[in-house]
């Protein structure tokens, strides 16, 4: 996959393309994707996604809150498994967000990106305020000269997999919920950060993670059983993990993520590493002492072992 962003200057071939904001890359995506595909294919064009770093809602309204499923480089590293030809990446501002539809689809996805065909997500709208809808774009195609095309909507056991119901899975902790519709588990990635090194003292060292994004979700407080990957994914182990604020040492304002890895023991500060969440053990617990906390821990242990036979 090729990103063309403003700093290119590569003119694209001809293309089948579909807009979109593509949080997550999840599974009703890689259904639209499909369809650009087999357009292309069909017509002997290349295939191209049109996509935004930062989501136009946050341009509009830079105070927004939005926390992602993915972020940008993730979102590129999904895109790229797909076999998409191209994937333009252009900053959504102010001034783009005047263009009508037509000047859209004239000026942007014409004259600069070369589309010939586009495929419409079932519910994509574009355009100043989105006021248009699908005929308007079909009728400015064919002035145009780009076929419009309306994608099938996917479901998924009658459920439209959408990222908000993907962001609410995982808001609420179902992270198995999560990875059937994104078609991969949750992840986040950050650096190993110091803590308080209590862990070690307790028999269970945890690794403190710092997610590299404020703008990705977490999912709910509590336990869950994750796979990690260490620095540049060479390295895959399982680990049981914990988001929360320690209520048994500290229930400070901050919010802590930290994993056990287990079978493991290796000094990984400062080091990158990826946690994929496989399932949900527990919440997390204010225990009456350090001893009660490290019998759940084994326990803890004991379950994602289970798990992972
Ligand atoms: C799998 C796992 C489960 C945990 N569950 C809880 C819990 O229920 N309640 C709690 O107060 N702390 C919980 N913790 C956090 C521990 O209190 C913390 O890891 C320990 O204090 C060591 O932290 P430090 O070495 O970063 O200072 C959990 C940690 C892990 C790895
Ligand atoms: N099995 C393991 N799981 C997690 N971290 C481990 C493990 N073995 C060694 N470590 C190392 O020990 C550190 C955690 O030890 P800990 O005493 O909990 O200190 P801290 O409070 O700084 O996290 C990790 O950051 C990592 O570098």
């Amino acid at each position: 996959m090729q990103i063309i962003d403003k700093k290119s200057n590569t003119i694209p071939s001809p293309c089948v393309a579909s807009i979109g904001f593509f949080d997550g890359v999840h599974k009703g995506h890689y259904y639209l994707i499909k369809q650009v595909l087999a357009e292309a294919n069909r017509r002997d064009l290349k295939s191209a996604l049109l996509t935004f770093p930062i989501h136009p809602a946050k341009v509009m309204r830079p105070d927004t809150v939005m926390e992602h499923l993915t972020i940008r480089d993730e979102k590129l590293e999904l895109l790229a498994k797909t076999s998409v030809d191209y994937c333009f990446l252009i900053d959504f501002t102010k001034e783009l967000s005047q263009l009508t539809a037509r000047e859209f689809m004239q000026f942007i996805l014409k004259d600069k990106y070369n589309v010939k065909v586009l495929v419409i997500g079932y519910d994509h709208r574009f355009g100043h305020n989105r006021e248009e809808g699908f005929e308007d774009y079909c009728r400015y195609g064919k002035e145009l000269g780009i076929e419009v095309i309306q994608a099938k909507a996917f479901y998924d056991d009658s459920v439209d997999v959408s990222s908000s119901y993907i962001r609410k899975a995982i808001d609420a902790g179902d992270v198995l919920l999560a990875e059937q519709y994104l078609g991969y588990p949750y992840f986040l990635e950050g650096k190993v950060i110091q803590g308080k090194q209590l862990g070690r003292t307790i028999g269970f060292p945890t690794a403190n993670v710092n997610v590299s994004s404020p703008d990705k979700l977490i999912p709910k407080d509590g336990v869950y059983a994750v796979k990690v990957l260490v620095e540049d994914n060479q390295e895959e182990y399982w680990g049981m993990l914990n988001i929360g604020h320690r209520p048994t040492v500290d229930d400070g304002p901050n919010r802590s993520i930290e994993v056990n890895i287990l079978d493991f023991n290796k000094d990984i500060y400062n080091k990158s590493i990826r946690l994929l969440f496989k399932h949900r053990l527990r919440d997390e617990v204010k225990f009456s002492s350090i001893d009660k906390l490290v019998e759940q821990l084994h326990r803890d242990e004991e379950s994602v072992r289970k798990l992972i036979k």
